[in-house]
């Protein structure tokens, strides 16, 4: 039984999944410290939350049992990503559903700070009639600065056109082409604040983007000017701001996110009648909280139950076309790593990988992952190694992965060709998925093979002469071990030679010793995958 902790607010209809799913428990506790979470999350498998929780390592160190942190929403600020990474805790977002309520969040700033809502509603319900001091200003024909292309940021630009507003937008990832696409015109950072009357930025909080808007930027902004940060708090500077307010270059701001959240009682946007602010509530719609919650709830129960899942946070991402070409190979992937990794003597220095065939042209990388952590998680355990840690437990143990490609296959329309070094011997594997029967071994060492990657295996390198097959097969025999297959693979007759059974059972260890002192075998190595 699983068992997943939801630490902050999160909705009931959108974690229905997991209530309703017959292997997980759920414990819903929000509002904990660090002390009470380190105290009790090393009895839970997930931990599901939004941006209240702060995931530190010394959580993640008590959580000995946490395969996943799940965060419904989008910003992952408040997750420690490189402590996840480090134990192969799996971190995954909710990047989708939060854009449009968030888009909307910032309209609604936007216009409030255009037309003084907070403030004439404070005065009106306080039996004040005072229409003279909140003349407003349109947004049509005014130029709208957008810092920040992404979700969030594309969508209100799309919606300001509505408006009638015309969009200058920076995002390093902006190109001439989609901004014409778009319709927006594509500026740098201080062309746009000259030019702008309103401006909205939707960034993350990165060191580059941390006060990308402070004093220099406000030095050159059209007197008047508006500004929202529906965001993250830090991305424009909250001391520089005050000033540009009081020297009147800045005309209204509107914030959602803070420097410090919450802000102190006695932050100076608080009390400033220029200023409106909203409690972080740019996701807080029902339809978001809902969306957000069924993307993580579906994702954490796929990663608890070992299935292929989409892109964590704390991994590059996977374009869905590529993942759909590598999916089928993971499991071949890993099980080759598996079974070299048991057949090698010694310490593991290099991991070679080769991709032949139709794998040469097809970004391997998330696949070598999985090769990765079945080579690793012979020594260091299943449940040690993934996919998010594997290429860091690799390079932390001075494990080299070093991968190849080549067009040509010997016949095959793919091929994974994998070849450990240790500091005893170098082993080779090679495995293709063949259509229509599924993955396939089809060479150990120097021998061609074909091997179904599954079961008890017992590999026996021995000396080709007449008789060995038969007495293999009677010790196994008469000890009650049933083989299900029998390969012999050989280059030479009567030279060097290996064998390959697939057993119903795993023999007992004398039964192996046994095997292991029959005239003319020199080795036997029983692997499980
Ligand atoms: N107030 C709230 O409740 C919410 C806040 N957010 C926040 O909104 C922000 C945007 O979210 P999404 O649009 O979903 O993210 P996104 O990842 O789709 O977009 C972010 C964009 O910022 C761009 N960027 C990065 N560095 C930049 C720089 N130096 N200058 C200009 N652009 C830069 C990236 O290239 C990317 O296109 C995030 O910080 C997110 O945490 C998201 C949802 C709710
Ligand atoms: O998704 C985000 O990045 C947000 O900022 C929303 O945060 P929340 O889930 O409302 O605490």
């Amino acid at each position: 039984m699983y068992k997943v902790l939801v630490s902050d607010p999160i909705s009931d209809m959108g974690i229905q999944l997991l209530y309703d799913a017959s292997d997980v428990t759920v414990d819903k506790k929000p509002g904990l410290s660090e002390d009470e979470l380190v105290d009790i999350i090393g009895e839970y498998d997930a931990l599901l939350v939004r941006s209240q929780t702060r995931v530190t390592e010394r959580i993640m160190e008590a959580g000995k049992k946490l395969k996943v942190v799940g965060r419904a929403g989008v910003g992952v600020d408040n997750i420690d990503l490189p402590a996840a990474t480090k134990r192969g805790i799996i971190v995954i977002n909710a990047p989708d559903g939060n854009t449009i309520t968030t888009c909307e969040h910032t309209f609604a700033m936007m216009m409030a700070v255009a037309r003084h809502i907070p403030q004439a509603y404070a005065k009106t319900v306080n039996g004040v009639w005072d229409r003279k001091s909140f003349l407003g200003v349109e947004l049509r024909n005014k130029v709208l600065g957008v810092l920040g292309m992404g979700r969030i940021g594309s969508e209100v630009a799309a919606r300001a056109k509505a408006f009638g507003m015309s969009i200058h937008a920076y995002d390093p990832f902006l190109t001439e082409e989609r901004a014409e696409k778009l319709g927006v015109k594509l500026g740098t950072v201080n062309e746009i604040v000259a030019n702008a009357d309103f401006i909205t930025v939707h960034t993350p909080l990165t060191p580059e983007t941390r006060h990308m808007i402070s004093r220099p930027q406000f030095e050159i902004m059209k007197k008047g000017m508006r500004i929202v940060n529906c965001a993250r708090g830090g991305i424009i500077d909250e001391l520089a701001l005050m000033e540009a307010v009081d020297q009147g270059i800045v005309a209204g701001a509107a914030f959602d996110v803070f420097e410090e959240e919450p802000p102190r009682p006695d932050h100076p946007f608080l009390k400033h009648p220029q200023i409106i602010v909203t409690p972080h509530l740019g996701a807080s719609t029902v339809e978001a909280q809902e969306n957000v919650a069924i993307d993580v709830s579906e994702q954490v129960l796929l990663i608890l139950r070992g299935q292929a899942f989409k892109n964590a946070v704390n991994m590059p991402p996977v374009p869905a076309d590529v993942l759909n070409k590598l999916q089928p190979y993971f499991d071949l992937g890993e099980k080759l790593g598996h079974f070299l990794a048991q057949l090698t003597i010694g310490a593991v220095r290099e991991i070679h990988v080769n991709y032949s065939g139709e794998l040469a042209d097809v970004d391997t990388n998330p696949l070598t992952r999985y090769v990765v952590r079945g080579v690793l998680s012979h020594h260091l355990g299943g449940d040690v190694v993934n996919v998010v840690n594997s290429m860091h437990l690799a390079k932390e143990r001075d494990v080299q992965v070093v991968v190849s490609k080549t067009a040509a296959t010997k016949g095959f329309t793919n091929l994974i060709t994998l070849t450990l070094k240790s500091n005893k011997e170098e082993r080779l594997l090679a495995g293709t998925l063949l259509n229509g029967y599924g993955a396939r071994f089809v060479q150990l060492d120097q021998y061609p093979v074909d091997i179904s990657p599954e079961g008890n295996l017992l590999i026996i390198s021995h000396n080709d002469k007449p008789g060995i097959i038969g007495r293999v097969g009677t010790l196994l025999g008469s000890n009650e071990v049933n083989i299900a297959t029998m390969q012999v693979g050989r280059k030479i007759v009567g030279g060097a030679a290996i064998m390959v059974l697939t057993v119903d059972k795993q023999p007992a260890k004398i039964v192996v010793e046994e095997l292991a002192k029959l005239p003319e075998i020199i080795t036997v190595k029983e692997i499980t995958l």
